[in-house]
């Protein structure tokens, strides 16, 4: 639905998606496609569903029912596992960065999916900091660290599709930008981007297209460029 693409080039693909949470029905039918290279944003309220879509996708709800195609291979029956060795990488809005690993440890922590992940090197590239860190506690790292370092360890993994929940939530605005600039560079790399975000203006900096989430479905999709000329539709959706 809404602005098909040609779908051989499609990196996800998503059709009628349902999803429970016990015998909560949160998802309604939920479509989209993310082209290969594409950041694509999931805004909307908050209980709107964008956690619950990124989580579907990894198969981390109660149930779910439609077709998730990643790379062309359709995941909803398949574990989380395995959707993850089709190269998905997943940051979830809490981090799980453990207070008690070393840097290091943390990073070294989730396993290959895929070959091609980024060496250590690479990582300390785009990470400086990270490389600073590596024998700190996780416990000792400011939120904008424990975020460089959860994204940094997917990159590790080979994961070529990334999910990102709500990366910049409560990051000082000079770090906000250093994860902007990250992701756009990830981008140039060929990573295919799929961001749950509430910072508007941080997703505008980002992506290439937006996406609007109403009760568990698509309602709407606004092209980057012309997010200015939409502004006033997108805060009547988002209650801003
Ligand atoms: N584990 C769960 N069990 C039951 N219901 C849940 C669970 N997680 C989320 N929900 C419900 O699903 C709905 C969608 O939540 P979801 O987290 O996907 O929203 P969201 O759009 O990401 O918003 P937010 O920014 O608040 O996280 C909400 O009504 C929420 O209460």
């Amino acid at each position: 639905m809404l602005e098909r693409v040609n779908a051989a080039k499609a990196e996800l693909a998503i059709e009628d998606l349902h999803a429970w949470y016990g015998e909560s029905h949160i998802l309604h039918g939920v479509g989209f496609e993310v082209r290969e290279g594409e950041v694509l944003t999931l805004l909307g309220r908050n209980g709107a569903g964008k956690t619950t879509t990124l989580r579907s996708i990894m198969a981390m709800v109660g149930r779910r029912t439609g077709s998730i195609r990643i790379g062309g291979v359709e995941t909803v029956a398949l574990p989380s596992r395995r959707i993850a060795r089709l190269g998905v990488g997943y940051v979830p809005e809490e981090r799980g960065i453990y207070a008690s690993l070393s840097v290091k440890e943390n990073l070294h922590l989730p396993p290959e999916v895929r070959p091609g992940g980024l060496t250590d090197d690479q990582i300390f590239e785009l990470f400086p900091n990270l490389k600073e860190r590596l024998s700190s506690q996780g416990s000792k790292l400011s939120g904008g660290e424990q975020q460089m370092l959860a994204l940094a360890r997917i990159l590790r993994t080979g994961a070529k599709l990334l999910l990102c929940d709500e990366l910049t939530e409560g990051l000082a605005p000079v770090i906000v930008q250093q994860i902007g600039a990250t992701l756009r560079t990830l981008k140039d790399r060929g990573f295919t981007v799929l961001l749950v975000e509430s910072n508007f203006r941080f997703a505008q900096s980002v992506a290439d297209r937006h996406l609007i989430v109403e009760q568990g479905r698509i309602v709407d999709a606004v092209l980057n460029d012309e997010l200015e000329a939409n502004l006033p539709k997108l805060n009547r959706y988002l209650g801003v």
